[in-house]
């Protein structure tokens, strides 16, 4: 029997626009392997690694790491998950990513999260997360069950050091210069699927509606499990 051809999916959006909140339900739902640049990028720096140090200094001041260090890092890490379905999370982030990304795979959707500036600050400085998961927490959006504790393990939530309100104002002037050609390039390319809205439970169903074309729903066994 000839197995199904692969998903390559990429999930784009501003800063704060929900990439990380959707992509916790994509994975959920159609159990794709989820690799977030920003999550390696942070466990890196919390590991004090070469690249953990370089990026620090960048992140720090909102600004994008250097093309040729976050596409050696991210290929590299791609290169273990070649026998699942994926979703890039933060990658590509420039044009000249998304060019040696091409190189190395052929891109089936991009999913863009098309989130309104002004709806994004207030969401960033009320963000809270856990390191070591990824999992993305809010204090009115989407509040841990325990203030300051994630849910699953029990270890304590920190806030990114980038998501004070001017590092914030960098990223959305980062996301403008460098991303959004990103967005023309695959759009040119006929694989761009936009999303646009101000609420992530509005956005949702769309996203899901359109993924159910590519891939089965795996949760349905858990369907009677309420959660
Ligand atoms: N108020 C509000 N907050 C949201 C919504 N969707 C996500 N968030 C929160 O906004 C913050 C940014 O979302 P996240 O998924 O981390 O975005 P990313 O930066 O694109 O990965 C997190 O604290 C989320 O919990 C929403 O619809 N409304
Ligand atoms: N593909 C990338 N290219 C360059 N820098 C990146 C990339 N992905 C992440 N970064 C750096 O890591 C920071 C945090 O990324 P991420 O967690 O994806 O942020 P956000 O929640 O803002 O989308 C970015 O502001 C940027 O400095």
């Amino acid at each position: 029997m000839v197995a199904p051809p692969l998903l390559r999916a990429v999930i784009m959006g501003p800063p704060g626009s929900g990439k990380g909140t959707i992509s916790a339900r994509i994975i959920k739902h159609f159990g794709l392997k989820h690799l977030s640049s920003g999550d390696l990028l942070r466990d890196n720096m919390q590991r004090r690694t070469e690249v953990g140090i370089l990026a620090k200094s960048y992140i720090d001041q909102g600004r994008l790491i250097p093309d040729d260090i976050m596409t050696r890092l991210m290929l590299n890490e791609l290169k273990g998950l070649n026998r699942y379905n994926w979703l890039l999370d933060g990658f590509p982030r420039t044009v000249a990513q998304a060019e040696a990304l091409d190189k190395v795979c052929q891109i089936d959707t991009v999913i863009d999260l098309d989130v309104p500036f002004e709806n994004i600050k207030c969401r960033l400085t009320a963000r809270w997360i856990h390191p070591a998961s990824g999992r993305v927490y809010n204090l009115e959006f989407s509040p841990p069950k325990v203030r300051g504790i994630d849910d699953i393990t029990g270890e304590p939530l920190v806030q990114r050091d980038d998501d004070k309100p001017e590092t914030v104002t960098k990223r959305l002037q980062a996301y403008d210069a460098e991303t959004r050609p990103v967005l023309e390039y695959y759009r040119e390319k006929g694989l761009l699927k936009s999303f646009s809205g101000t609420e992530t439970n509005k956005i949702w169903p769309h996203i899901y509606a359109f993924l159910q074309t590519k891939l089965p729903d795996v949760s349905q066994k858990d369907a009677a499990t309420p959660r």
